[in-house]
């Protein structure tokens, strides 16, 4: 019915985004249903606008849905994998619970960087595992196309240029670790392709090295080692500094820095921490002071740092901010070398501003032989071994295994970091209304006559629960992508969902009205709203001028409910053919005599008017597509003014 050439008619290229980023007002009371938009970290950001209203209906009751999720999700967070550029506009092909994808291959992962023998285990149990260490990149991008998933650790660069290899089929990058400074994060999001990461299982790992190289260099272990190991007995040339009653400051108090904090306190220092986005309670607890950077840098004597490398951390230490610091500190890096301006360091260092230095991370990994920081006699190194413990290991190989298979399956990942975390209790409750979403949307642009660009479309939800207690991001992606995936040859799933609107001059709003329903369903009734366009069906726009669609999810079934100001009954299964006749007898048989004759199978269909005996709409549901001559003939039937066939 539409043409890819089409989608660039429907979209308006000119058209501007006024983006905001819909943000919860307060805390939810009910902790299954939390907005976790505070955890998302998806860098298009969201495309949306969040207009909150109340409102009261006396609609009936909603209806139950406890329709298992496993499917809408698969399409919805893996599609980009199984669908190459080139393939068809169906239904995303989905992978089952036992790894097994609809063409019956069981997914590729390949493992590029030494991961635990547990993990190794677990990924073999679902897919076939490919453990190819040190690839170039130019035999990474060769790979990468035969993989579902990759699992990488600090060591692998995924480009642009990697994700763009993938030709789609990629559809989850694993980091078994916390830093994903080497993932192209923008690129994946671009590419529809998940990032998730083991946040928790190196933490102790990388806190107890940065323990150990605070108390090796305060004692010089490493040079002392290394002066009896050629020979050398100097006991003068190493006397060292003690660390009790010294001012520890943790740049970054996350959970490598509160665990280092909580160790440092152990060992008598006394620690302050700066944080931007720490919360006071929590240093408060471990009895650490939150302080501003300034204060930080120059009151301490030890500097220890563990804030992720972002555009805003790099180079955060550098000439100027080493200005700052107090002649002889001692500065401890477990973080990464990109936060150091390792030039800058150097310099300190000669000068004696800096007493000394202990790193485990550089900028270029591994750091040139000759590089003048590791060589430099008060510097101690390690190479990137912060997480190098075996517990560690074995407990990122499994955190980050169960991620990429729950991934596989498509599940939504409680370590996604380019997508929302939605909880699984509100995923499985939504799940019913995800695939209302997404029929709604395919619906009402279906609905749109070209000529217009589609610029804005607004999503309405009904429903009893407090607007705070409602994640809609979900819903929002699967409107997208109905309302896009026939026009275009882009796929969509909720990595990418946002960023593809955006980029097609899409702006999605969205409202939601409190309606008086019963609160034991998330949604009374989801309405799809399209403005400033024409309809194929002129009967679709309501009085405001936009073409206006409702649903609602009937007995874990979603139903349209509402077409322009007509309401409606029909359960959006198969196909759909809305017809807007004059309300008069024997037009529902003469319409069904026709699909009888070409053997067209009706499954629902609803009566709808406004006036008694003046216009009605009549939406026939249909398990197939009716050919030319049978709508031909249904166009001939006189009391039918307009209609419509549309695919769900
Ligand atoms: N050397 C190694 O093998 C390992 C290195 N790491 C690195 O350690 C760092 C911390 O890891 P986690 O504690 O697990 O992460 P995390 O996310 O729990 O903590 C990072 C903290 O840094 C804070 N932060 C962000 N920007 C900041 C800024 N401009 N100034 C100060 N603080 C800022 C965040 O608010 C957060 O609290 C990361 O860079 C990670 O890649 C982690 C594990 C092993
Ligand atoms: O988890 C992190 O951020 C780390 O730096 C650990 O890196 P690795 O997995 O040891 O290459």
């Amino acid at each position: 019915m539409f043409s890819n050439a089409m989608a660039s008619s429907i979209f308006n290229p000119c058209s501007i985004i006024t983006a905001s980023q819909a943000q919860p007002t307060s805390s939810s009371s009910r902790p299954s249903q939390l907005l976790s938009f505070l955890h998302s970290t998806n860098p298009a950001g969201p495309v949306v606008d969040l207009k909150l209203s109340a409102a009261s209906s006396s609609w009936g009751c909603q209806d139950d849905s406890k329709q298992s999720l496993s499917r809408c999700l698969a399409a919805n967070i893996t599609s980009s994998a199984l669908k190459t550029a080139e393939s068809s506009r169906e239904t995303s092909s989905l992978l089952s619970a036992e790894g097994v994808s609809s063409s019956g291959t069981r997914p590729t992962i390949l493992v590029s960087e030494k991961l635990g023998e547990a993990g190794l285990q677990l990924l073999r149990s679902f897919g076939d595992v490919d453990c190819s260490y040190d690839l170039s990149p130019e035999q990474l991008c060769e790979k990468i196309s035969s993989c579902d998933a990759l699992i990488v650790r600090s060591g692998t660069k995924v480009t642009r240029q990697v994700l763009e290899a993938a030709k789609g089929r990629l559809k989850v990058v694993g980091r078994a670790g916390v830093g994903i400074d080497n993932v192209d994060l923008q690129a994946a999001t671009e590419f529809g392709c998940l990032v998730v990461n083991a946040p928790t299982a190196n933490t102790v790992a990388a806190a107890e090295h940065g323990i150990a190289l605070i108390a090796a260099m305060a004692r010089n272990v490493a040079q002392a080692d290394a002066s009896m190991k050629a020979g050398k007995w100097q006991r003068s040339k190493y006397v060292g500094v003690s660390l009790v009653g010294k001012t520890l400051a943790v740049m970054g108090f996350g959970k490598v820095g509160s665990e280092v904090a909580r160790r440092a306190k152990g060992l008598g220092m006394h620690v302050i921490a700066h944080d931007p986005y720490a919360p006071a309670d929590r240093a408060r607890a471990i009895g650490v002071d939150l302080v501003s950077f300034d204060q930080a840098i120059s009151t301490a004597d030890f500097i220890s740092l563990h804030m992720p490398l972002t555009s805003t951390t790099s180079k955060i230490f550098n000439d100027d901010t080493f200005g700052k610091m107090k002649k002889g500190v001692r500065i401890v890096n477990v973080a990464r070398g990109g936060v150091i301006d390792e030039e800058a360091l150097v310099r300190a260092l000669d000068s004696g501003k800096v007493a000394q230095a202990a790193l485990d991370v550089f900028t270029e990994e591994p750091p040139a032989k000759d590089s003048k920081l590791v060589q430099h006699e008060n510097v101690v190194v390690t190479p990137h071994l912060g997480a190098s413990t075996k517990e560690a290991q074995e407990g990122v190989a499994i955190e980050i295994a169960e991620a990429v298979v729950g991934a596989l399956k498509g599940e939504l990942s409680a370590t996604a970091v380019n997508a929302p975390m939605v909880p699984q209790e509100v995923m499985t409750e939504l799940a019913p209304y995800v695939v209302l979403a997404e029929k709604l949307g395919r619906l009402a642009v279906q609905l749109v006559a070209g000529g217009r660009g589609i610029k804005s479309v607004k999503v309405v939800y009904q429903s009893a629960r407090d607007p705070d207690d409602l994640d809609t991001r979900l819903l929002r992606a699967m409107i997208t992508k109905g309302i896009i995936e026939p026009i275009s040859s882009s796929f969509i799933n909720l990595v990418n969902a946002d960023f593809t609107a955006k980029e097609k001059g899409l702006r999605i709003s969205e409202e939601r009205v409190v309606v008086d329903a019963s609160p034991e369903f998330p949604v009374h009734s989801i309405q799809v709203l399209i403005s400033n366009v024409d309809s194929k069906f002129a009967s679709a726009v309501s009085e405001n001028g936009e073409i206006s669609i409702e649903g609602r999810v009937k007995y874990g079934v979603p139903h349209l409910t509402r077409v322009g100001s007509f309401e409606v009954d029909v359960s959006l299964e198969g196909n759909l053919i809305l017809c807007r006749q004059i309300d008069q007898p024997g037009m529902i048989g003469q319409v069904g005599n026709i699909l009888g004759q070409g053997n067209i199978n009706v499954s629902f269909m609803s009566v709808g008017r406004t006036v008694r005996r003046n216009k009605a709409i009549m939406a026939i549901g249909v398990d197939e597509e009716p050919d030319k001559e049978a709508l031909r003939k249904i166009g001939t039937v006189p009391a039918i003014e307009e209609f419509v066939f549309l695919k769900l």
